[in-house]
């Protein structure tokens, strides 16, 4: 049997004192790990209530060094004692210390979402004061992975056109707290921010970049650090067996869309403000990305959402009803659902190792995820494994042919509020692997059933008609490619009048047979065509996130047996 770990040694306090809080004394206590202070004039008893807030056992508060956001001298007012009203006059020394500082720190609140807190600590006399704000501000500059200049860019037209109000009322205020200073951009036309990052922008200046927009707005600001990354090493795109270099930037995401699922999945809420502070204590979340090809030319990449047949219609459908806004997509969704197409095709794909788990597992990606954590020790198996030969005759490709109502593919669990577990829940961040999900043909009312259980506790996967896999990589062909010639259908089973009939038939209203092929959806992008080949890449970029945390994070007394 393993040994138990030895305890921790009791860290050292770098600073001790008394100090005013409130009109009352409080023992505060900095150390390399926390900074703590508790009311020294009442008995210690367990707060109740609120499991949320800084850290709160026995009467005591403790705030994680590396969530302090800044620290302060405070301008205090000094007591007009000229002016004649009545004033308390303080009982207790430490109430008429005029001298304080004010520490801002992460608090956690329900819902994931969090906030910027202050408390003002008074002390006795100004040296004591700024002792404590340049000890605080010492161990501050120990976290080097927290950003110190970034490049902002702001979709102004995003969701409800908010995100330069966003940016301006509710960021901004964060970075210039934190010190940490700003270039912004706010574009001009879509793709703008794509291409700036391709060839202008001079990365070197900073250590980051932040997206104020929707999924679309952080697509667009991933291509263009990817493809930089890429043509900066002399890597080519195009060629889909081209190890992709990992981009050295993290990108944060101020939601200011109508579909924020990029940030919701990493970060467990669509709110500005927690974006900001995941940004200011220098999280670090790596991310797979998919690169999606068609015959050796790159299409897109992918970090969300691949999905062929329901989900491609559902898009292609709403993209010709954009006037309607939102509701589109609900429209759209009926629509298709009522039109119950079905697609015949081949996939093919390479199957994960079993060390990543299964897509059924239950196992959510959280903060600190153990399977993301493994990386290293599996894409050696991944790359072993490409140095061979990845064609359908090396034994590891699987091939499955058939008629389908959706394809998809999630490199994340696509959680968003309208899916509070997503569309494939175990599927992890940065594992380096994707979740590919079939839904072979079957009855309306059956489809329905899956679709329903994305918005439940139920297992959408539990149905004899959904198969679904961990794969590394993927193909896909439509039983009719793109450009079949009119002998390959006549061979196909379908001469070139009945091919035309049936076009005429299938825009009937009321049809319901197969058409050709359908769309890929990707990330709410459609791609040109319906023949592509799929990679996971790895860990290929970073965000300021952390992945969702754990509940119990807000109740674990953080070790405190050793303060
Ligand atoms: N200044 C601009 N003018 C027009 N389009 C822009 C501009 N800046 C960015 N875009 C494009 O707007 C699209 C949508 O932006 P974004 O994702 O921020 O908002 P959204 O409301 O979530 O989007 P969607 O309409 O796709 O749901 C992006 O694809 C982006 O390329």
């Amino acid at each position: 049997m393993d040994k138990p770990p030895p305890p921790k040694p009791p860290l050292l306090p770098l600073l001790c004192s008394q100090l005013s809080l409130q009109h009352r004394v409080n023992e505060v206590t900095l150390t390399s790990a926390f900074l703590s202070w508790r009311d020294v004039e009442t008995r210690p008893k367990r707060t109740s209530g609120s499991i949320y807030g800084p850290l709160k056992a026995a009467g005591s508060h403790y705030v994680p060094v590396c969530e302090i956001i800044s620290v302060q001298e405070t301008e205090e007012d000094c007591p007009n004692t000229d002016v004649g009203k009545w004033q308390k006059v303080p009982h207790n020394p430490a109430e008429s210390n005029q001298h304080a500082f004010t520490v801002s720190y992460v608090e956690r609140t329900p819902k994931h979402r969090w906030r910027c807190s202050e408390v003002t600590l008074h002390c006795t006399d100004r040296t004591l004061c700024l002792q404590w704000v340049q000890a605080i501000r010492e161990q501050l500059s120990l976290l080097t992975i927290r950003p110190k200049r970034l490049l902002v860019y702001i979709n102004p037209y995003g969701g409800k056109h908010r995100g330069k109000r966003i940016y301006e009322q509710k960021v901004a205020p964060i970075f210039s707290r934190a010190s940490i200073s700003t270039d912004v951009i706010v574009t001009e036309r879509a793709n703008h921010a794509r291409d700036h990052l391709k060839t202008e922008a001079d990365l070197k200046k900073y250590d980051g970049l932040v997206c104020v927009g929707g999924d679309g707005m952080f697509s667009e600001i991933m291509h263009g650090l990817i493809s930089r990354t890429q043509r900066d090493s002399g890597v080519d795109q195009d060629r889909s067996d081209e190890t992709l270099i990992p981009c050295g930037l993290r990108i944060g995401i101020i939601p200011a869309g109508s579909t924020d699922c990029v940030c919701y999945a990493t970060v467990g809420s669509n709110d500005p403000v927690t974006s900001a502070l995941h940004i200011v204590v220098g999280d670090s979340q790596p991310m797979d990305v998919c690169s999606i090809h068609h015959n050796n030319t790159f299409l897109r990449y992918s970090v969300s959402l691949l999905g062929y047949g329901f989900y491609g219609d559902v898009l292609t459908d709403s993209e010709r009803k954009r006037w309607m806004g939102p509701a589109r997509y609900d429209i759209s969704g009926v629509k298709t659902f009522l039109s119950h197409r079905y697609y015949e095709g081949t996939i093919s794909f390479l199957p994960a190792d079993e060390n990543v788990g299964t897509p059924r597992d239950k196992l959510q990606c959280r903060a600190g995820c153990n399977i993301c954590r493994l990386p290293t020790a599996d894409k050696q198996v991944y790359k072993d494994k490409e140095s061979g030969s990845d064609t359908e005759t090396d034994g590891a490709w699987q091939v499955i042919r058939g008629k389908f109502l959706a394809i998809n593919a999630a490199c994340m669990s696509c959680a968003c509020p309208r899916s509070p577990k997503g569309l494939a829940p175990s599927a992890h961040l940065a594992d380096g692997t994707a979740d590919l999900i079939l839904v072979r043909k079957c009855t309306r009312f059956d489809f329905l059933r899956h679709l329903l259980r994305h918005t439940n506790k139920d297992d959408q996967f539990d149905h004899p008609f959904v198969e679904v896999y961990r794969v590394r990589q993927f193909r896909f062909t439509p039983r009719y490619e793109d450009g079949d010639s009119e002998l390959e259908l006549r061979e196909a089973g379908g001469s070139g009048h009945a091919r035309f009939f049936s076009q005429i038939c299938r825009e009937h209203p009321a049809c319901t047979c197969s058409l050709a092929h359908s769309s890929w959806n990707c990330d709410g992008e459609i791609l040109p065509h319906a023949a592509i080949q799929v990679r996971v890449h790895c860990q290929l970029i970073k965000l300021f996130a952390r992945g969702i945390e754990e509940q119990s994070v807000f109740e674990e007394p953080y070790a405190l047996g050793a303060m």
